[in-house]
Formats: C-alpha cells, structure tokens, sequence
C-alpha cells in the first residue's frame, strides 16, 4: 500500500466530547493534514528522529529490550514489513469544549518510543485553556499528572507508552498517557509527530 498525505485516521488518539447545546456529540479533535504540512511532518519526522533514536537505544539497553534502528526509512521499512504503511504525522484542531482523553498513539505492533508535538497557536491570545496533560502510573502508586503550556513554536517531547525508572530494585518501565484538557476560547493547532507508521 502507497503512503499517503491523508490523516491516519480522525481524531487520532481517543474521541473528545464536544457540546452542542443540550446533544453531546463526541468528537475528536478534527484533524487538518494538507499536502504542504504533510510534507513539512514528513521532513521534521526524519530530522528529529535520529537523536531521539539514540535516547530510545539507551532506554533500551536499560530495559532490556530490542533496540531502534538510526535512520528513520529504516524505522518505516520495519513498520512496512509488519503491516503499518499510514503515515502519522497530524496537525489538530480543538475548538471551545474540545479535549482529548488520555490515550496512548500505539498503533500496530512497532512503537517507536518517543512522540513530539509542536504548538501552532499562541496560547492565551489564540485559545485558552488546552493545556498538554501527561499521566504517570508508578507501580504501586498513585497516578501522577504532569502539564505543559509549550508556546507558539515550542516542541514537547513525551513517551508515548512508557519510560524507564531506576527504582530501588533497578530499572523499570513507568506507564504514561496523554491527553489535552478542554480548550475553552477560541482555536489550538498542534502538529503531533509519531514516528512508528499505523496499521
Ligand atoms: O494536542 C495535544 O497537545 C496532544 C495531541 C496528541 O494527542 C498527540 O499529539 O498525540
Ligand atoms: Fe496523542
């Protein structure tokens, strides 16, 4: 199958809910991928992958694990061979009420660790609210909620399943999920980059 410029699917990650007077509808944020960003998604994917490839190595190495290849084509070719030919990179729109659940972006069997998202809006002037939330779940204990406000331009950088944890009896995996709480006013853009390709 041909790798296309369409989004992988709407409202990637987990639907949000969006009011419309006294009907929920739910909704996922709606997805916006034109040719030129899918291009644009396309380059910053492949340049921002291999220092992050060398970071997911040592996690690896950490846990125990396989390791990823350096070079993004060759990350795409072992998403191919398993079955995950739709490219992931994806600008979303959130409107007055939109949110998106706590999610993880694994799509198909090859999960590339990290994900980056990139914010196109200026917080506070375009929208208000829809602020990045990252949930970690430690073994035996309580979840523990992590928030970013990255301004126009700003890049986070965020475990799309897990990141490994030195506890007291060596290294272990630490769970994280994802999510946006709801945009109050106005509209947010973020370009969100995964670098493994979905089934
Ligand atoms: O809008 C955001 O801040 C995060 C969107 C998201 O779930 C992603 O980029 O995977
Ligand atoms: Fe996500």
């Amino acid at each position: 199958m041909r790798r296309s410029d369409r989004p992988v699917r709407p409202g990637r990650g987990v639907p949000v809910d969006r009011r419309h007077g006294p009907a929920v509808v739910r909704r996922g944020p709606l997805p916006l991928l034109r040719r030129p960003v899918a291009a644009a998604g396309r380059e910053l994917r492949a340049r921002l992958y291999p220092p992050l490839a060398a970071v997911t190595n040592r996690w690896a190495e950490a846990l125990g694990e396989d390791g990823f290849p350096t070079d993004h084509d060759e990350l795409l070719a072992r998403c191919a061979a398993v079955g995950q030919h739709k490219p992931t990179p994806l600008v979303l729109r959130y409107g007055p009420g939109d949110h998106n659940r706590l999610h993880q972006d694994v799509y198909g069997d090859l999960t590339f660790p990290l994900q980056v998202l990139i914010m196109l809006s200026t917080p506070d002037v375009d929208f208000t609210g829809g602020e990045s939330v990252f949930v970690e779940q430690r073994p035996r204990q309580q979840s523990r909620p992590v928030v970013a406000r990255p301004g126009l331009g700003e890049a986070v950088v965020f475990p799309v399943r897990y990141r490994p944890h030195r506890g007291a009896r060596g290294v272990h995996r630490v769970q994280m999920r994802h999510g946006v709480s709801a945009v109050h006013t106005g509209r947010r853009h973020v370009l969100g980059i995964i670098f493994h390709d979905a089934r």
